[in-house]
């Protein structure tokens, strides 16, 4: 099976392409956009594609002809998207239009990343089924990008998740298991998050999910998040007994003194049990990523 991934680059894109060149069955496509920046460049074919621009688009489309899209690549930077609305746009709304049209001329079936952030936070943990109602425009343009896979002819999966974390190469973004540990083994005290709810996802398991939902042409929505339901400063004060480090250091923080451009939404989490019925999908605990973070973190220091 011919697959092809966008923003290879990036923390999901990186896993994917190390999962899927090692996988016999496939026949790995990754495009990114400029070089790819990842150290292991073999085992599969690597084109520079920025998704914003249609042309570029459809010529790796037309000189691959890829049997499954996984479409990772988008401006994530929550509080970036509010500020700049229109490069937003871009990249999560029109992009994705590309995509469709490429996947509808092509015959492609289509594995869509979107978000928790596209609901309220009222409740949470959520299934399948709850009423979206973004508080960002971040979390609009994941929702419009939804809605435009939804109203289309193109065979597709849209796999929503929640705050990915792990290790990557060379990243544009940061995530909270990094920069938690990262300050706390500094010994710099830090101000975490008591008023919000995530399950969050190692960027290992998201891509597990993604392959799941790619080799079934899965259609329809997945939640694809961790299963351990915590408040943020409950899942750092984890991340400190993980590593040994000083809890003390954590102080509790409300949402809105934080300053953020974008809105948060409070309460979200997933109920995973479709994708575990359906997809196979087996995420680990939050200890368990933990581990595999900390060996990677280990691996990558002795290189
Ligand atoms: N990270 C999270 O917590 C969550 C992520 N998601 C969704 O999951 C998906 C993957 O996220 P994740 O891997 O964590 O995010 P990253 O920010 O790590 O990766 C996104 C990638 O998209 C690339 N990109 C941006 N613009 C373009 C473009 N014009 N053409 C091609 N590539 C482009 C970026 O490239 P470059 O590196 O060059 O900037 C980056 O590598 C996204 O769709 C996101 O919305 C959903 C919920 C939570
Ligand atoms: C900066 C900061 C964040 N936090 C908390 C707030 C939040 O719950 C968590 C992560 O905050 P960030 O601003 O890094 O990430 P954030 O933009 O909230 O992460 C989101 O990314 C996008 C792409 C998604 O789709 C979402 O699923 C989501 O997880 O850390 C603190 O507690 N203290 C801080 O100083």
């Amino acid at each position: 099976m011919k697959i092809l991934v966008t923003g290879s680059n990036g923390l999901l894109g990186q896993k994917l392409v190390h999962q899927l060149s090692a996988d016999p069955e496939v026949e790995l496509v990754a495009t990114a956009r400029g070089t790819n920046r990842l150290n292991k460049q073999e085992g599969y074919v690597y084109h520079s594609m920025d998704i914003s621009n249609l042309a570029e688009v459809f010529a790796v489309f037309e000189q691959e002809k890829p049997e499954v899209v996984i479409h990772t690549a988008a401006m994530t930077h929550v509080d970036q998207c509010e500020e700049d609305k229109a490069g937003c746009e871009k990249l999560n709304v029109e992009a994705v239009q590309y995509i469709i049209a490429a996947c509808s001329t092509f015959n492609c079936h289509l594995v869509h990343l979107s978000t928790d952030f596209i609901f309220n936070g009222e409740e949470g943990p959520l299934t399948e089924e709850a009423i979206p109602d973004p508080l960002s425009f971040y979390g609009e343009s994941k929702l419009r990008a939804e809605q435009l896979i939804q109203a289309s002819t193109v065979s597709a999966a849209i796999l929503r998740t929640v705050l990915v974390y792990g290790v990557a190469e060379n990243m544009s973004r940061s995530n909270i298991v990094l920069w938690a540990k990262g300050a706390l083994e500094k010994g710099d005290p830090i101000k975490v998050v008591d008023d919000q709810f995530r399950t969050p996802t190692l960027a290992e398991d998201l891509a597990q999910g993604c392959i799941l939902a790619a080799k079934q042409k899965a259609q329809g929505v997945y939640n694809i998040s961790g299963a351990d339901f915590f408040c943020i400063i409950d899942m750092v004060r984890e991340i400190a007994r993980f590593w040994n480090l000083d809890e003390s250091l954590i102080n509790p923080l409300d949402s809105s003194t934080l300053n953020q451009a974008a809105k948060r939404p409070p309460k979200t989490g997933f109920v995973i049990e479709k994708a575990q019925k359906e997809l196979g999908y087996t995420p680990h605990s939050f200890k368990e990523g933990l581990a595999l973070v900390s060996q990677q973190i280990e691996a990558q220091s002795k290189l």
